[in-house]
């Protein structure tokens, strides 16, 4: 490919500011079209870190095609997010999705969009939390019997609880245990622990990037796993590698794990759901 051309969407936003001003500084990327509610916000033209070119989501879908991108990348809120990963769909276009909180209906509208174009979905682009869930699918089942608590930090912007890591995390867990387990969120009043329940906690506070933490405790040790995210740019530079990965790539869905592994087997799975 002669060089990337991608759009962003939610261009105002703290993701898409972030991804806007990495995909700009990369060799790979030769185009950058930046999509958002509030365009005239959007910085473009020749200054550092501005978009080639910017538009009114309404016109997103035009703007896909006008522009010949090859992949999408979405980090906004579910509502507009099924909007626009349905415009991509339309025109042909690949998505990379890091957009959290989705419910029944945002999955479903995913899992269409992966029939028509290829769609890559990660709850988190870092190569650390990738690590980390690798970390924790091979400790739980040495582990068993352990209690286990997750515990997550954000900013105070943040609008989904738990994050979509944590809940990522904990399909881990379950997966790990081979149990789907009882998911206790917050602890208050006269609560003790039952048997195999997972203790789930989500705290808000300052301009924390994002931090995920995994307690296990049983037979007089604890073990504790964390990540703690430094700033935004690790997401925009997964999203980033995670596109030039994707475009060209046939319909289906796909996992950030194959991008971390070019040398093992594509993987079109239902990972990384959240
Ligand atoms: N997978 C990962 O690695 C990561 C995922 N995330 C996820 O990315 C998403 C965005 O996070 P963040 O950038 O902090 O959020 P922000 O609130 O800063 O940005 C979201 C942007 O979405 C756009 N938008 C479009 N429609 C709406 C709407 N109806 N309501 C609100 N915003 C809308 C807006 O941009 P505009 O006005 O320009 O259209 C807005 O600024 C979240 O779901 C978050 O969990 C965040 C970090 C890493
Ligand atoms: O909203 C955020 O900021 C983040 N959201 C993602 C999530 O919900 O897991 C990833 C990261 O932790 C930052």
């Amino acid at each position: 490919m002669a060089g990337l051309r991608v759009a962003i969407t939610g261009a105002s936003g703290r993701m898409g500011g972030e991804l806007v001003d990495a995909a700009t500084d990369r060799d790979d990327v030769a185009f950058v079209l930046a999509a958002s509610r509030t365009p005239e916000v959007v910085p473009s033209g020749d200054a550092p870190g501005a978009a080639d070119a910017v538009v009114a989501d309404a016109d997103l879908g035009a703007a896909l095609r006008d522009r010949e991108i090859d992949v999408l990348v979405d980090f906004t809120v579910p509502e507009s997010s099924v909007d626009y990963l349905e415009a991509a769909a339309d025109a042909g276009v690949a998505v990379v999705v890091g957009t959290t909180g989705y419910g029944e209906d945002g999955r479903a509208t995913l899992d269409a969009v992966a029939e028509r174009v290829p769609l890559l979905k990660a709850s988190n682009f870092s190569r650390g939390v990738a690590a980390l869930r690798r970390a924790v699918r091979a400790t739980v089942p040495a582990l068993d019997g352990y209690d286990v608590e997750v515990t997550e930090t954000h900013h105070n912007g943040k609008l989904d609880a738990p994050s979509g890591t944590a809940l990522t995390i904990l399909d881990d867990v379950e997966g790990a245990r081979g149990d789907d387990a009882d998911r206790v969120h917050g602890r208050e009043g006269e609560q003790p622990r039952t048997g195999d329940e997972i203790g789930v906690h989500a705290r808000r506070a300052g301009d924390i990037a994002g931090e995920h933490e995994i307690l296990l405790a049983g037979n007089n040790e604890v073990l504790e796993l964390t990540h703690r995210a430094g700033s935004r740019s690790i997401f925009a530079a997964g999203a980033l590698d995670a596109a030039a990965w994707l475009a060209g790539r046939d319909p289906g869905r796909y996992d950030f794990d194959a991008v971390l592994e070019p040398d093992g087997e594509d993987r079109a799975d239902e990972g990384n759901p959240r």
